[in-house]
């Protein structure tokens, strides 16, 4: 029994079965976070346009059932004090098993850490998948925004992101500086006295799964490479470790075999595994994006990633994500939380919308999938946007928010 969350008047959970697929019933009970800033106004919209896309598709033989569940500046109001991240929140989104958020705020210094990072290292959702596709119509900075069609595995729970870091001045720091200089022979430290420092944990385990993943996705969806993505040049352990780890598991665990003398090397379906350091990468996705494919990569290099790709196909309002575990998944945007649209009934719902879209597809609800993206490339072909397009775009009809979900609605 929960304290603040009510449970919808109808509904069943979805099960995970043994060989860990889904028992999705026709009326799913899916955990929603509103989320910060813009969330008020998207995660409404999102929902308006998937309960349309399911009517639609299955004619009211299927429904999902919304239930709300509280994290960030609605949670502090629903329960008071600080509590930005109830215990019941994260609770019920592990027992529900998938549901989506929207964004998160973080403050940039100071304060709480990040409750979107927390969300994803309590329930281990150790996968961040961040499709990045063009839509016909879409304006876009660069010349041939129809060759960039990647898919991103980012690494969601290890890395500099994990949050392991100690505040210049501090008695820890202190501590963490005379012990890597006196016991660890550390003579790099440029500034000791004043220095904050952070830690970079990056293991097996956690980069073997997140690549076997992306290396099954490409296998599943008949794609044509796996890259991963590593600045291992300069930081040898880690990021190196990264990409050695991900070549010997394509070798050891899917029969991969190196080409011209390697390190790339070949799966015996043709799909070739290679890496590129992450500054040469982030060139080559504005001239060359059509040599990537899926892409695997650690945690920050992904986030950076992820806006930089979106921004090449129009931009993070239409960026859509999952995070993922072995059970739980979460869909998400891409972005944050906007704070100077807030409430605003203003800015882009498309990423949260296409996040939904994914969330379709991890249920089986294909159909409804479908209508979504259909009812989008229809809205976007009218030139009926929001003003992050409309204000690149000869001849737009800027709409708001809710008028660009309605403008879907319209077009199923
Ligand atoms: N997963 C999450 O919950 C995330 C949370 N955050 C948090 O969000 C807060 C704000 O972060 P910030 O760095 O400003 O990044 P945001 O992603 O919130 O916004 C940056 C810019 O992206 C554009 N943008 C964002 N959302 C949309 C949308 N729906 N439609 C169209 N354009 C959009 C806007 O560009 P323009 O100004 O050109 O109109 C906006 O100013 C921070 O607290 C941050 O930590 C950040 C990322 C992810
Ligand atoms: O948690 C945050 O505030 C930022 C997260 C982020 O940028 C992302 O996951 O892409
Ligand atoms: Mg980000």
């Amino acid at each position: 029994m929960y304290q603040h969350i009510q449970l919808p008047t109808h509904g069943e959970k979805i099960t995970i079965n043994t060989d860990a697929s889904l028992n999705v019933p026709d009326q799913p009970v899916i955990p929603f976070i509103e989320g910060d800033g813009t969330g008020v106004d998207i995660t409404p919209v999102m929902r308006r346009v998937v309960d349309a896309a399911v009517a639609k598709a299955y004619g009211g033989r299927r429904s999902i059932a919304w239930m709300e569940v509280y994290a960030g500046e609605k949670a502090v109001k629903v329960y008071g004090g600080d509590n930005w991240l109830p215990d019941e929140t994260v609770a019920a989104v592990r027992e529900y098993v998938v549901s989506i958020k929207g964004p998160l705020t973080t403050p940039t210094s100071g304060g709480m850490r990040s409750l979107n990072v927390a969300l994803r290292q309590l329930l281990d959702l150790y996968v961040c998948l961040r499709p990045v596709r063009y839509f016909d119509g879409v304006p876009s900075p660069v010349k041939a925004p129809e060759k960039v069609d990647m898919v991103i595995f980012r690494e969601n729970t290890e890395d500099i992101y994990a949050g392991v870091e100690w505040q210049a001045g501090s008695d820890e720091v202190k501590k963490i500086i005379a012990f890597l200089q006196g016991e660890m022979g550390v003579k790099k430290i440029r500034f000791p006295e004043t220095s904050a420092i952070g830690i970079k944990p990056v293991s097996v385990q956690g980069s073997e799964r997140l690549i076997r993943k992306a290396i099954q996705y490409a296998i599943d969806n008949g794609r044509e490479s796996v890259t991963l993505v590593h600045k291992g040049n300069i930081m040898k352990f880690t990021e190196g470790g990264f990409k050695k780890w991900g070549y010997e598991l394509a070798r050891r665990e899917f029969g991969a075999v190196e080409m011209d003398g390697g390190p790339w090397c070949r799966l015996p379906n043709g799909i070739v595994i290679k890496d590129v350091i992450a500054d040469a990468f982030l060139q080559q996705i504005l001239l060359r994006p059509d040599e990537y494919d899926v892409i695997a990569t650690l945690n920050l290099n992904g986030d950076y990633i992820s806006d930089a790709l979106a921004a090449e196909v129009g931009g993070i309002g239409i960026a859509p994500g999952a995070n993922l575990s072995d059970s739980v998944a979460m869909f998400e945007a891409t972005h944050g939380t906007a704070p100077k649209y807030a409430g605003q009934d203003y800015v882009n719902p498309g990423s949260i919308i296409l996040s939904a879209e994914m969330m379709l597809r991890h249920l089986g609800w294909l159909e409804a999938a479908d209508i979504i993206t259909a009812s989008m490339q229809r809205a976007i072909a009218a030139k009926t946007v929001t003003y992050d397009f409309a204000r690149l775009m000869d001849g737009a009809t800027q709409v708001s928010c809710s008028a660009f979900g309605e403008a879907m609605i319209a077009r199923m």
